[in-house]
């Protein structure tokens, strides 16, 4: 069985990577996922200058999942920049992502000037969804604030370019979200980022379990899942189809792969699992993703992408 897949004229010779914001921080990080079994991988969402992010912890792993308000700490955008147009040199072919997520629209504006004008020749996620910089919304939620970015972006912007969205509870967001997206060149959509400004506790001191913002975090792994797969699915079924889908949230096995794909996923995008269980995760989880289809009888990702049956 084979797990390779396509977002536009993109080819990858397997569908899972890692989520922007994991073991994606430093060329070593980056280093340790292209080694991996991973199709590609994604770069900690960038900032123009370098950022240290918020008081630690910051992080905590949960029973189910994780939380984690970091706060956008990372290298700056020509540290992750040099980084691509380094790699892209010594693997001709292989395609990666960068990410992006400024805190103003002049600066998201910025940093994507300095990407079209660079000579990078793979993906560009533009995350929307940052739920923890204390003080700023996520543009995700303001849906004329995401029109007013995307058509200032798309006047010069160029290159393949997608979205990382925060998770939708309601049909009416969207239906008002893809109305929105499906007016802009978009290459990708990805459902959904962390589950914003959660909570938890630590039983031995009644204390919230993360320093920042009184512990409030943006909530991932199985907990996400059910939100994934219909954020996802929602958007597969309003998106023009030229626009396609990568899966993020909730994948703890092969079967919640396979799941994700049969909403219509293309490529699969792994957070807390591969927190906790680092890059050979992916070794794993493309064995279980294998055995699923086997069972099913099918032989690629197309025998059953998008093909969830309803009752
Ligand atoms: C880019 C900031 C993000 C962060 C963060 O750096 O706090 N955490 C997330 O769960 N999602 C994000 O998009």
């Amino acid at each position: 069985t084979d797990l390779q897949t396509s977002i536009g004229d993109f080819q990858f010779d397997n569908v899972f990577m890692n989520a922007s914001g994991v073991r994606c921080y430093t060329e070593e990080d980056l280093d340790a996922l292209a080694q991996s079994d991973a199709g590609t991988f994604v770069t900690k969402s960038a900032t123009q200058a370098k950022r240290l992010g918020n008081p630690s912890p910051r992080y905590a792993r949960l029973e189910l999942g994780s939380i984690n308000s970091m706060g956008l700490p990372n290298e700056g955008l020509d540290y992750y920049l040099n980084y691509a147009l380094k790699f892209q040199e010594k693997h001709p072919g292989q395609w990666i992502f960068l990410s992006v997520a400024g805190l103003t629209m002049e600066e998201n504006l910025a940093m994507a000037h300095t990407i079209e004008d660079s000579d990078f020749n793979g993906l560009v996620e533009f995350n929307l969804s940052c739920p923890n910089v204390p003080g700023k919304p996520q543009t995700g939620y303001d849906f004329d604030r995401t029109k007013e970015v995307l058509t200032n972006l798309f006047t010069f912007f160029t290159k393949p370019a997608g979205v990382k969205l925060p998770p939708y509870f309601d049909l009416a967001q969207f239906d008002q979200m893809a109305a929105i997206l499906n007016q802009f060149p978009l290459q990708f959509v990805n459902s959904i980022n962390s589950l914003g400004n959660g909570l938890m506790i630590d039983p031995e001191t009644d204390t919230a379990l993360i320093k920042p913002k009184g512990g409030f975090g943006g909530i991932g792994g199985a907990y996400a899942k059910p939100i994934a797969l219909a954020n996802v699915r929602a958007f597969s079924q309003r998106l023009d189809p030229k626009i396609q889908l990568i899966g993020t949230g909730g994948v703890t096995n092969g079967r919640d792969a396979y799941d994700l794909i049969l909403a219509g996923a293309s490529l699969v995008q792994v957070g807390t699992l591969l927190q906790e269980e680092r890059p050979a995760v992916f070794t794993r989880l493309s064995r279980e993703l294998q055995a699923v289809m086997q069972t099913k009888g099918y032989t690629n990702l197309s025998d059953f992408k998008g093909q969830l049956k309803t009752q």
